[in-house]
């Protein structure tokens, strides 16, 4: 009570009486009535209002042992202390004293387990003895016999033999108390309660269902009696102490009486499972223990000053560092990873795995323009430390550099940064996933609600732009500049600053400046349409509306002009990957679209191999080119952006060039899963990869089982009319069928809450990157489908003007 009295400390409930959750009684405002706190309701339903339950609602001993998670175990087991009311502190000290004489008992007859164990298997007998007293003992002299057999239908054998107990409660608090024990009591005997109550949540730990044959039926023989007996020096008592003694069925015994039967704990514990049970939560516990710990270590020890010179790391670092919620996630990851390698090790815990943890901020007090994250896993100060991973930081994984290396210095280490986990479930590692994996305009909006703000203007649905030009409107703009105080890796900074949109790796050169211009326009074009259109329309309701709509001309055009040219068009067909040419898609299923590890990890990093090094500035493909941009020196350098016409030309040098064909210099249960041949040696005549790339792979690898999925996915030849081979197409192809299937807001969906309407759908489908491109740019001339090179035959290059988007789509 008084922990929620001051949780309601700032309602100031007497005198007002306007706030919802205070209660004035009579004229006195110090009459004053706090409301019990709200408590959620299920699954975050509406409904009528349910009170909240401060203490554990199940029978768990929890008085007994609620300060646990403040001291450490041992502490509390030798130091309880007496309440201050009476009546609860004889009770009080009377399952002490159970609890400290149980664990005695126990370390008697198991003399090799820790302190923790025993604490904890005292506990849980103890807890078990207040069930079984409870159900057993108290509840049928509380709610008579009837109420037991009729509503909680309590089958505990003892109930038949022992002498019909009259009842305390009426009728409607019986059946009242009835219920709420049953809720508790439930899992044994869910198919005989009404379904209310088998909706309820019941408790997994009721003794009857956790201890073991052997274990119940030394718990069967408690009582109260007993207990005093064992602790409070008494010699006489009745059978049921609930009840007054009397001279019959009650009449008050020796304490050495064969009534009052001891437990005996040799068999307390059996088999190895409960052990490793109890191991378990306490590898838990201590992990958990651990890491909070660390977390008020590193406090002190800043790891968020000064990055190190490396340029590569640094650049890297400042693009993909973990969001706070991502490092939230990874410290739960951590956790489970630890304690299924304890468990699967049986070993005791090697703590110092686990360093380097941080435990996140409280991002709900972070203010907008904190959004980027500031963290860098492993210590900046010391890259090339090769013990990094056991000193500095679980995330390091540094790479040693051999003796005889030329170009690094021998013996050291390349600094290397794991991914954070993002493991959910005691098992293997998973990998985190720190932007939205839908197709869903996150690379524009943000993957966050805070990543998407910083980037609005608030007004009239616009985002904030930088006007590279200033002589012209719309076809001067880009996106918005990123603060001063995140410039940091940004080589042309401050003169030409680098910018931010809704994914941070968004400056890293200027081609992809180019097209984020190009969507980035579109947005402030259609925001400005809409709000000509519906004068009334608030900001928020024009921003959501030209998001949508964004986002869904991105996904056509994903999925109708670029996969096809990846995966070619019989991946495309197998996997219904085609947009409709009209009507509503109807494939949505409840699955997970979230991004599988061999498609980020390996086959959609095909894209590496295809990148050129230079991409001349052109206005068209037969003009002359003005400059050129240049990967290696232009990383990171926005100067080229910041040029009168510059994403006409880029786009126009872009349009021009051929990427690279994927190099071609696997994981076999990936070509398994593919449905492909398995790969057997490096001799086989095979044919996804020619025998020149299998010679050169079988230098490197011992065993075709022993294939790296990326050097096998690039080594395959590419699938017809694709780029990629076979198990890269069909990595890609899965992937993209789930981002398909899977998303509730997938555009062509005619899901009641999201959907478009007909007429909007079929301006969608008419919308191609080409035609975004000509309508917010000044681009004289583009081919209709822009990802492929313009040639004198079937690849007409023409006029911007002949590439319109219908203004239909918005009405
Ligand atoms: C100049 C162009 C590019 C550069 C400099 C670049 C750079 C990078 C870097 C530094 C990483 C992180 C590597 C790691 O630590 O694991 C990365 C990851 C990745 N890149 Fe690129 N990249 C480029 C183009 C592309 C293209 C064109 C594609 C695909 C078509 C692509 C697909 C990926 C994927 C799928 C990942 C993995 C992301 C993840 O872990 O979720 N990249 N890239
Ligand atoms: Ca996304």
């Amino acid at each position: 009570m008084a922990k929620f009295v001051k949780l309601q400390d700032g309602l100031a409930c007497c005198g007002n009486g306007r706030n919802a959750e205070c209660l004035n009684i009579g004229p006195n405002i110090l009459d004053c009535y706090i409301r019990s706190a709200p408590a959620l309701l299920k699954h975050c339903s509406l409904g009528r209002r349910e009170q909240m339950n401060i203490a554990t609602a199940f029978i768990d001993a929890g008085p007994i042992y609620q300060n646990l998670k403040d001291s450490s175990k041992e502490e509390i087991a030798s130091s309880f202390t007496i309440g201050t009311s009476p009546t609860k502190s004889s009770l009080h000290d009377l399952l002490v004293d159970e609890h400290n004489w149980a664990a005695d008992q126990l370390l008697k007859k198991f003399p090799d387990m820790s302190v923790e164990l025993i604490f904890e298997e005292a506990r849980k007998f103890l807890i078990a003895e207040i069930q079984h007293i409870t159900f057993e003992h108290f509840l049928p002299l509380l709610l008579g016999e009837e109420t037991m057999v009729q509503d909680v239908d309590l089958i505990l054998l003892g109930i038949a033999e022992n002498p019909v107990y009259g009842s305390l409660l009426g009728p409607t608090f019986g059946c009242i108390m009835a219920l709420q024990f049953q809720k508790v009591y439930h899992t044994i005997i869910l198919s005989k309660l009404p379904y209310f109550c088998q909706a309820k949540f019941g408790d997994s730990y009721w003794y009857t269902n956790r201890l073991s044959q052997d274990q119940l039926e030394e718990v069967q023989k408690v009582s109260i009696s007993g207990m005093i007996c064992r602790h409070q020096k008494a010699s006489i008592i009745q059978k049921d102490s609930f009840k007054e003694a009397d001279n019959f069925s009650n009449i008050p015994l020796f304490c050495n009486s064969s009534v009052f039967s001891t437990p005996d704990f040799s068999r307390w514990i059996t088999t190895t499972e409960k052990l490793r049970n109890s191991q378990f939560d306490y590898v838990l516990g201590e992990c958990i223990l651990k890491i909070s710990e660390e977390k008020r270590n590193q406090k002190s020890q800043n790891l968020r000053e000064g990055f190190h010179n490396s340029v590569a790391l640094k650049s890297y670092g400042s693009m993909m560092l973990a969001k706070d919620e991502a490092v939230v996630e990874a410290n739960i990851s951590f956790i489970l990873l630890e304690a299924t390698r304890s468990l699967v090790k049986q070993e005791n815990m090697v703590l110092d795995r686990i360093q380097g943890v941080y435990i996140g901020e409280d991002f709900g007090k972070k203010s907008d323009d904190q959004c980027n994250p500031k963290d860098y896993p492993c210590d900046p100060t010391n890259p090339y430390r090769c013990d990094s991973s056991r000193t500095v930081s679980a995330s390091c994984f540094p790479i040693p550099v051999p003796s005889d290396d030329l170009h690094f210095e021998p013996f050291s280490c390349l600094s290397f940064v794991r991914s954070l986990p993002a493991q959910k479930t005691l098992g293997y590692r998973n990998q985190m996933n720190q932007v939205s994996s839908y197709l869903d305009g996150s690379v524009m909006y943000g993957s966050t609600k805070c990543e998407g703000d910083r980037l609005r203007t608030f007004q009239d649905g616009k985002m904030k732009t930088t006007q590279i030009s200033k002589t012209r409107r719309h076809y001067g703009i880009t996106i918005s500049q990123s603060d001063e105080a995140e410039q940091d890796g940004c080589v042309s900074s401050p003169e030409f600053p680098c910018f931010i949109a809704g994914d941070d790796r968004n400056s890293q050169q200027a081609l992809l400046i180019a097209v984020h211009t190009v969507f980035h326009r579109e947005h402030d074009r259609i925001a400005t349409l809409l709000k000509e259109i519906n004068s009334e329309w608030d900001d928020e309701r024009i921003y959501q509306e030209t998001r949508k709509l964004i986002s869904a001309q991105f996904a056509h055009i994903v999925y109708n002009e670029y996969l096809p040219i990846i995966i070619g068009q019989k991946f495309i067909d197998d996997n219904e990957l085609r947009p409709l040419k009209d009507g509503f898609y109807e494939g949505y299923k409840n699955c997970d679209a979230s991004i599988l590890q061999p498609f980020a990890t390996a086959a959609f990093r095909f894209g590496h191999s295809t990148v050129t090094r230079f991409t001349p500035m052109q206005e068209t493909i037969q003009s002359p080119a003005t400059k050129v941009v240049d990967l290696a020196s232009d990383f990171l350098n926005m100067t080229k952006v910041y040029e009168t016409e510059a994403i006409e030309q880029i786009l126009g040098g872009m349009h021009g060039r051929h990427q690279m064909m994927t190099d071609r210099f696997i994981d076999d249960a990936v070509r398994a899963f593919c449905g492909l041949s398995r790969l057997t040696s490096f001799y086989s005549i095979f044919s996804d990869i020619d025998q020149d790339g299998l010679t050169e792979i079988g230098k490197v690898y011992e065993s075709p089982d022993d294939i790296d999925l990326f050097t096998g996915i690039v080594s395959e030849k590419p699938v017809p009319g694709g780029i990629v081979g076979p198990t890269a197409a069909c990595i890609i192809a899965e992937q993209f069928k789930r981002l398909k299937q899977c998303d509730r807001f997938y555009y062509e969906n005619g899901l009641d809450y999201a959907r478009f309407s007909i007429e909007q759908l079929k301006e969608i489908r008419k919308v191609t990157m080409s035609s975004m491109i000509c309508v917010n740019t000044k681009v004289p001339k583009l081919s209709k489908d822009v990802f492929s090179v313009p040639d004198s035959y079937a690849i007409q290059y023409v006029s911007c003007n002949a590439h319109t988007i219908s203004e239909k789509t918005i009405e």
